[in-house]
């Protein structure tokens, strides 16, 4: 089979797309985890967090589907989305576009470049729900907002939301950001545990300056990645809970991959958040494989986009220098 992949990245989190709607290509459900653990593998293959398959919807501009690096489909993929944002405008030849998702039809547009000269748009982030069932998490209580969970650890006060795939998130400083914790942790919810049985994206967050957080983010079905759109929405949520940002304004929202800009509104208790940033195009390339021997796949004409990398770098030193001088 000879596929068409466009590589892309928003904040170094990066994606292969797969366009189901120039291109009619058939997967089975199966094929399409199969494809993602063949192609995500960053030791023998193209190497990638995860395949965002661009495919045609009845009730939207397009629909996207994300499967993560070992194959699990997820409900949602901030980072993402802003790539097939910026794929389907491109496609269309329009500025703004609804984008269908597993549990919710969100829009998108063309905005301000969050750095000269970097493509970037505004995704929507929602619904958002703090109820514990929607993530799930198996404790006792509706919702758990800066509560202890004593058998992951003795001192953290964690958050969990799903917005809508599911996120903890406690906020912490250099220190803790330095230590193990964070690792060991979200590989226990990620395997067999008593908590979270779908597993659960895990962000340490600190606290910047006013109207500035950092996001490290242990993502489910990946592992670290350079930073997860989802959980730094959600972070920017938990931020403003705790009093150190507000709704109704931007919150810069650094990480491992740059940074991006999260804006809550918050209508009648209900969340919607809007997360900013960066969709660069890495590549594009053809990719041959054969479904019975996935790791004998060829690459032909793969062309990258030089100049959108460039580019990307200064915003990331950028975004790097600010997080030394500021992590406490
Ligand atoms: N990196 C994505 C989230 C991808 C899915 C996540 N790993 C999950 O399984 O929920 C983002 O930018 O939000």
């Amino acid at each position: 089979m000879n596929i068409k992949i466009t590589k892309c990245h928003g904040s170094g989190n990066d994606f292969l797309i797969i366009d189901e709607i120039s291109n009619a290509y058939q997967f089975t459900e199966e094929e399409r985890a199969q494809l993602a653990i063949a192609l995500c593998d960053r030791q023998s293959s193209l190497g990638a967090d995860g395949i965002l398959f661009v495919m045609p919807s009845s009730v939207a501009h397009a629909r996207m589907r994300v499967f993560n690096a070992d194959g699990s489909e997820a409900s949602m993929c901030g980072n993402g989305i802003r790539c097939v944002a910026r794929y389907v405008c491109e496609l269309l030849q329009v500025e703004e576009a609804v984008i269908e998702t597993m549990k919710a039809n969100l829009e998108v547009k063309n905005e301000t470049d969050i750095y000269p000269n970097i493509p970037t748009y505004l995704v929507e982030i929602s619904p958002v729900s703090f109820h514990t069932k929607d993530l799930p998490l198996q404790v006792s209580t509706d919702t758990l907002i800066n509560e202890k969970i004593t058998g992951l650890n003795q001192d953290l006060l964690f958050t969990a939301l799903a917005v809508p795939n599911p996120h903890l998130i406690t906020l912490v400083n250099k220190a803790v950001l330095e230590s193990d914790i964070q690792e060991g942790l979200s590989k226990y919810v990620n395997g067999p545990n008593e908590y979270f049985p779908d597993g659960v994206n895990v962000s340490f967050v600190s606290i910047l300056d006013k109207g500035s957080i950092y996001v490290r983010t242990y993502e489910r079905g990946v592992g670290f990645t350079n930073a997860c759109g989802t959980a730094m929405s959600a972070s920017t949520l938990v931020s403003i809970l705790n009093g150190y940002n507000e709704e109704n304004s931007y919150v810069d929202v650094y990480n491992n991959g740059g940074k991006v800009r999260c804006y809550v509104h918050n209508q009648n208790n209900q969340y919607r958040i809007d997360l900013i940033g960066n969709a660069t195009y890495v590549y594009r390339a053809d990719v041959t494989f054969d479904w019975n021997a996935l790791d004998g796949f060829e690459v032909a004409n793969k062309q990258y986009f030089e100049a959108e990398a460039i580019q990307y770098k200064k915003l990331q030193d950028e975004a790097k220098k600010y997080v030394e001088t500021h992590l406490k």
